[in-house]
């Protein structure tokens, strides 16, 4: 079995951001209390490793409601942990008002999914723009913070910057104003952009500008970028590394390139198979068997054994550590155990998945 805190992807480098056995358990509001009850929690995050790394993209795949978004917002610092540790350069932080969390949130910039209602609708683009020059360069002349302006509208391809400046929200299409929320995260001058499925409320035909543009911004910065989507085809495109969550969990990651042409995981097959892509053969061949689990009540052992195929006895009672796959790709699955039973199953599953590849983006 694998230690997933350490020994990264990018081999030598030090990561910048880390989720090190993060939990994260929301108390569930309603209903009237019950002497003797004990409260209720929706498991969102659980024991969740993940470390980020000066000019990498890692993108954090998985279904509606696996995690993804309060994962990004742990990093973020936006909510108190139940349990494990957000490290920034090897330090854990525990900063969630003051300086310290002032200095967390200009490091650590998230960018949203919705761009319509992240600016104020009755402020122009330069009256945003200037709010967050103001507040991330306090020393600067009126006249230096109007060329900081220019030119973060320059780097996000809104150009010439004069032609934007006085115009509202409402005037701009929903990838220029996506480009706009990108200025301001860069306004920051940050180590790190936490992308939350920056791309999926446009257009199909915009959306390679946008994941080009924040692709050249992570290399040209050497920032670290979490890409959250629900897309794998677009994580094998677009970052070099792939973590997918199920149930709160991270059941299989590594380089892009090994997860989506080698998924290992049951359930990463199982999201490649679901990706539209009519010309791929053997998906047909990997089955689904059910529902993600509430998780108010997460199943014992595996948290995917209910639906899985290959599930086993153990899958139902054990949690499985994560098991080595490839150097650096590992998976949470008992299929990749050492033992009689194990291999049958993991040769039944070999061939199952044979030719299963995630598609081209
Ligand atoms: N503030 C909250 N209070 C209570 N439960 C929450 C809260 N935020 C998220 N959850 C629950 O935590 C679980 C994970 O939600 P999360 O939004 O992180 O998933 P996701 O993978 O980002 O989904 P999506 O792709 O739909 O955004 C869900 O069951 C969700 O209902």
């Amino acid at each position: 079995m694998s230690d997933e805190t350490t020994g990264g992807t990018a081999a030598g480098d030090e990561p910048v951001l880390q989720a090190v056995h993060v939990t994260k358990h929301f108390a569930v509001r309603g209903g009237l209390p019950r002497r003797g009850a004990t409260k209720k929690v929706v498991h969102a995050v659980e024991d969740v490793s993940l470390d980020l790394y000066a000019g990498r993209i890692t993108a954090l795949v998985g279904e509606s409601g696996s995690g993804k978004s309060t994962l990004a917002r742990l990093l973020a610092q936006l909510y108190p942990l139940t349990g494990g540790e957000i490290r920034l350069h090897g330090k854990p932080v525990q900063a969630l008002r003051g300086k310290a969390f002032r200095e967390h949130v200009r490091t650590v910039q998230l960018i949203l999914q919705d761009p319509f209602s992240s600016f104020n609708p009755v402020a122009s683009i330069a009256g945003t723009l200037r709010r967050a020059v103001a507040l991330h360069h306090p020393g600067k002349s009126a006249k230096e913070r109007a060329a900081v302006i220019d030119d973060l509208l320059t780097q996000i391809n809104l150009v010439p910057p004069r032609q934007f400046t006085e115009k509202f929200p409402h005037e701009l299409s929903g990838g220029q104003l996506q480009r706009l929320s990108i200025a301001r995260a860069l306004a920051a001058d940050p180590e790190v952009f936490l992308a939350d499925e920056p791309v999926s409320s446009l257009d199909v035909s915009i959306r390679l500008g946008i994941l080009n543009l924040l692709r050249h911004l992570t290399e040209d910065r050497n920032a670290a970028m979490l890409y959250v989507t629900h897309d794998i085809a677009s994580a094998r495109y677009f970052a070099a590394d792939t973590a997918v969550m199920y149930a709160g969990q991270v059941v299989e990651k590594g380089p892009s390139e090994a997860v989506t042409q080698q998924a290992a995981h049951p359930y990463t097959q199982l999201l490649i198979a679901s990706a539209p892509d009519p010309s791929r053969a053997g998906a047909d061949r990997v089955r689904d068997i059910g529902q993600p689990p509430s998780l108010i009540d997460p199943p014992s052992g595996c948290r995917f054994h209910p639906r899985c195929p290959f599930a086993m006895e153990r899958c139902a009672t054990d949690a499985p550590e994560p098991f080595e796959i490839s150097p650096g790709h590992t998976a949470r699955c008992w299929l990749y155990a050492d033992d009689p039973e194990a291999r049958a199953k993991r040769a039944d599953n070999a061939e199952a998945v044979a030719g299963l590849t995630a598609p081209a983006s």
